[in-house]
């Protein structure tokens, strides 16, 4: 019968971002609502996607083209989320395309007024992906807010790669176009310094994610799924069957998943 349209999930998911003929690196923006994730995707592709005042409003992603340094990108203006869990529709997109659209680069923009509120996503973010870029929007509100960010520190205490932004008077884009580039050819590679938490809960991740690896064989990063499944998030286990056509509600798992816990 050949490749059954669920069988092809994960390629109908790319379908879905990157029609036929496209090539490149794809790049996705990804940050809290009203970050400015829209107003930097139009200034890089020259489209006009939706931007203004009130949340929520990209609620599908938008597609766009930039080139830079020779190189051809498809930019992904994905709905504002407070997080990778899920819990709404906006959340759900934005989580299934920087897990299962396999980006290139993921860029995190965050809104440099209230930094501290912002930096969760990008945790979350990193958990999933090492190819990550911050973008530090709004530096403008900050600057006139009396607001003095350490660039170099944050990026260090990160492990990912700053560059301050004012999307919309255009600053600092061409260089966060450098450092996606960078990161899209490997010139450049975040290192992240990852999330440790308490010692039982690392001990059942390990044990949980090294059941899962021969699994996902590589196409999701092991240790955020064990993590999503502790939490209890059973939506992951859904996405994995849609997009990787992959199922985790084997008896194996099941039974994994209660040694770990007991
Ligand atoms: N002062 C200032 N305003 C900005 C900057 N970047 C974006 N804005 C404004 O912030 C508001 C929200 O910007 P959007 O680009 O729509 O934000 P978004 O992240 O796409 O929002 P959602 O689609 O809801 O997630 C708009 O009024 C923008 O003009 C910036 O660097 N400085
Ligand atoms: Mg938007």
């Amino acid at each position: 019968m050949g490749l059954t349209r669920q069988a092809t999930g994960f390629f109908t998911l790319q379908e879905n971002f990157l029609p036929a003929g496209s090539n490149g690196y794809v790049v996705a923006l990804a940050g809290n609502p009203n970050a400015g994730k829209s107003t930097i995707f139009n200034a890089l592709t020259g489209l006009k996607q939706h931007t203004g005042n009130w949340p929520g409003k990209t609620v599908l992603q938008a597609r766009g083209k930039f080139t830079h340094q020779g190189h051809s990108f498809t930019l992904v203006d994905l709905p504002g989320t407070y997080s990778l869990l899920a819990s709404s529709v906006e959340e759900q997109v934005a989580r299934d395309f920087i897990c299962f659209g396999r980006p290139d680069v993921t860029v995190v923009v965050v809104d440099a007024t209230c930094l501290e509120r912002h930096l969760n996503l990008v945790l979350q973010v990193t958990e999933v992906t090492s190819k990550v870029v911050v973008c530090l929007n709004l530096m403008d509100e900050a600057r006139r807010k009396k607001i003095v960010i350490d660039v170099s520190i944050l990026a260090s205490e990160l492990g990912l790669p700053v560059v301050p932004t004012a999307a919309r008077r255009g600053e600092g884009l061409t260089r966060l176009k450098d450092v996606i580039t960078a990161v899209a050819t490997g010139a450049l590679q975040p290192t992240p310094n990852p999330i440790v938490y308490d010692d039982d809960i690392e001990a059942a991740v390990g044990r949980m994610a090294k059941a899962l690896e021969p699994i996902l064989r590589g196409r999701l990063n092991a240790r955020w799924v064990a993590l999503r499944l502790l939490e209890g998030d059973d939506s992951i286990i859904d996405a994995i069957k849609n997009f990787l056509d992959t199922e985790l509600k084997s008896p194996g798992i099941k039974l994994q998943l209660k040694e770990v816990l007991t």
